[in-house]
């Protein structure tokens, strides 16, 4: 018995060995082929099981390898996201394009801006690589997973809902959800002074918060704010459920254990024997059954013709589908050119990935903001210098979406957002493929060949910090470079303002509202990847930058950020020390934190501190208690 088990055993593994070898081997015929440089890895570094249980070992490797030796010899490629890591300092050792041969394809790895821009916009050569979006299919197909004119169809249908009239309602719905986290951040009376340990909680709240009420026309209140928080109020068709959960915590726990319920069956989920799986479970039936009563809600409202203006994304969908134009009833007879109108099950669809597009990037942006510009108190200052020319005295009550935008775009407020999320895109590598055949490329002039079915990865955070499109304002203070791309520096966008890196003058985006929005420093196409680029670049780019740009005027109107000293000193103890001291404390916080950003940051769908937090505090203006001292 035991000798046949372990024949079965061995001929799987002899068999295993076998096919890898022998793909490995026609991959690297390709490789050869292609005209690419490469280099041939063992493992399939896209492998759920090595990017499970192989990435933590190598990870424990190479932590006893100066980074140089490792960039050096390619031992960084069999981490899945090596580039959050190593930045550009792979592509400056191999070239800006290169190849690595796995045994189940090839993976091309690019930071050459000219090639990425080709990728981008020749989308039907280069698609998205289907079998990772497959799963996010599980309500109903959208705008994310599908390619073709199926994809075509629902960009257009979906594009319209997040026109001006949306980002003015996104406006709004992040100055109620900003003002009720200030007040989390600075107690009833906003003096402050409040040690917030876990910003990317507060963070993940705001952004879930703002995807809520601009998202699916349900305001949610923070803790404490109302007795009747979290309850949702819109469902009035009479056939809601006995709920379980709040409407916020159906969201917030289905986005949490998302990775569990596209990867189960729900049923499967109810019966396993962790309570994460049972709570993923019945977070992802609530959500299902809220939307569905939202849905009913906003069905009724459109065919009786209310709620013309200041519509949420899904209503706005909705009414398309069922408002006077009735457009749904001919949605399933014609093909996809045709079509005028989401299905039902396509709406929820585009709804639930709304929110998984838009949740953990805003998020994640918002977290690292607060952080970087407590370790960068010269910011803050030319920040709120800003934000005091563009507002004034006057009450955020009366911030206007149409009046103020574009100045606040073109400001240091637009340069901290565009300047954080270059040094932090939450989306490392945008994932692509190479369709059906070969495809012939140009590569620094000369023709490469591309074999079939190879995945691409388009490297924003490599590409963001190469020196060749990025004007630097001086050496480093964080690395030996000569450079600072490595560095958080906002006013890089405002000394080259309106000038493109090739010496141009930038258009400028138009806004609907005639208002010029980006005066700022206008990168190179391909060169900035936070959102991606071409006709799938991110459908929210606008949603989640005017929050962004909220949140930061909102909080520095009034705040300045400092990195929270507690574990070190009490305040008593601050209270008491020279200036002198105080420098040598916050130094020794603002090395902390730039530990724990680099090393408890992680990459699982976006980046984000995992495991570790970096505490801060909110002071009032004038009331600093360290970065008054500090020239940078
Ligand atoms: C800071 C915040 C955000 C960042 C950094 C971001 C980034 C991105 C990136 C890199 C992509 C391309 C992904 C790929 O090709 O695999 C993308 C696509 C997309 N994003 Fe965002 N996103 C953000 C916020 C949002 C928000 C708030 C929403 C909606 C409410 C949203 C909706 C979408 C959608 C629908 C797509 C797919 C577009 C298509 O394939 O046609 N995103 N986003």
């Amino acid at each position: 018995m035991v000798s046949t088990v372990s024949l079965v055993v061995l001929s799987l593994l002899a068999y295993y060995v076998l096919s890898s070898s022998y793909g490995l081997w026609k991959n690297v015929q390709k490789a050869k082929a292609s005209g690419l440089p490469y280099v041939v890895l063992p493992v399939h570094i896209f492998n759920p099981f090595w990017i499970v249980f192989g990435r933590i070992v190598i990870g424990q490797v190479v932590k006893y390898f100066p980074d140089a030796w490792i960039t050096r010899n390619y031992l960084f490629l069999l981490m899945p996201e090596w580039s959050w890591r190593y930045g550009y300092s792979p592509f400056e050792k191999h070239g800006d394009v290169f190849l690595s041969v796995m045994p189940a394809s090839c993976n091309i790895w690019i930071a050459d801006r000219e090639v990425i821009s080709q990728v981008s916009s020749r989308r039907d050569d280069f698609p998205k690589p289907g079998w990772m979006y497959r799963t996010i299919n599980l309500f109903g197909r959208n705008v994310v997973t599908t390619e073709g004119s199926e994809w075509k169809f629902h960009r257009k249908v979906t594009s319209p809902s997040f026109g001006e009239k949306n980002n003015a309602l996104v406006f709004e719905e992040s100055i109620r959800q900003t003002r009720q986290m200030l007040r989390k951040w600075t107690g009833d009376s906003g003096a402050g002074g409040i040690t917030v340990r876990n910003v990317l909680e507060d963070t993940m709240r705001l952004s879930l918060h703002v995807i809520s009420g601009a998202g699916f026309g349900v305001t949610l209140q923070w803790p404490g704010t109302s007795k009747d928080a979290d309850r949702i109020s819109a469902v009035g068709d009479g056939s809601a459920h006995q709920h379980t959960l709040s409407f916020k915590d159906a969201l917030a726990g289905l986005l949490h254990n998302v990775i569990f319920v596209l990867a189960f069956p729900k049923w499967l989920l109810k019966i396993l024997p962790f309570k994460r799986a049972r709570d993923a479970a019945e977070a992802a039936l609530e959500y299902e059954n809220y939307m569905n009563e939202l849905f009913a809600e906003k069905k009724r409202e459109a065919i009786a013709g209310e709620k013309a203006e200041g519509m949420d994304i899904m209503g706005a969908l909705v009414k398309n589908s069922y408002g006077p134009e009735n457009r749904v009833n001919r949605a399933t007879t014609q093909g996809d050119a045709e079509r005028q109108a989401l299905t039902d099950s396509e709406i929820l669809g585009n709804a639930f990935v709304f929110l998984l597009a838009g949740h953990e990037t805003s998020a994640g942006a918002l977290h690292y903001t607060m952080l970087l510009l407590a370790l960068h108190p010269d910011s803050q200052r030319e920040l709120q210098s800003d934000i005091d020319k563009i507002f004034g005295d006057r009450p955020i009550d009366e911030w206007d979406y149409n009046k103020d935008i574009a100045a606040m775009q073109n400001s240091m407020i637009g340069a901290v957002m565009f300047e954080e999320m270059r040094l932090i895109p939450p989306v490392t590598n945008v994932p692509k493929q190479v369709s059906i055949r070969d495809q012939v490329m140009i590569v620094n002039g000369k023709k490469t060949v591309w074999p079939e079915g190879s995945t691409v990865s388009l490297c924003g955070h490599s590409i963001h910090r190469n020196p060749k499109y990025w004007p630097s304002t001086g050496p480093s203070t964080v690395t030996d470079d000569d450079h600072d791309l490595e560095d958080f520096v906002p006013r890089r966008w405002l000394l080259n303002k309106g000038a493109a890196a090739d010496g141009s003058v930038a258009d400028g985006e138009e806004l609907s509202n005639g208002a010029a929005a980006n005066k700022l420093y206008h990168p190179l196409k391909g060169s900035y990847l936070p959102f991606s680029e071409g006709a799938r670049s991110c459908l929210g780019k606008r949603f989640a930058q005017v929050e962004i740009m909220i949140m930061i005027a909102m909080v520095f109107k009034h705040y300045s950020v400092e990195l929270a000293v507690d574990e070190s000193a009490d305040d008593d103890t601050v209270e008491k020390m020279s200036s002198a001291e105080r420098i040598e404390l916050y130094d020794k916080q603002r090395v902390k934190a730039r530990t724990i950003i680099r090393d408890f940051s992680s990459v699982m769908i976006t980046v984000q501190i995992r495991g570790n937090d970096v505490p801060i505090r909110l002071v009032p203006r004038g009331k600093e208690r360290f970065i008054h001292l500090f020239k940078h």
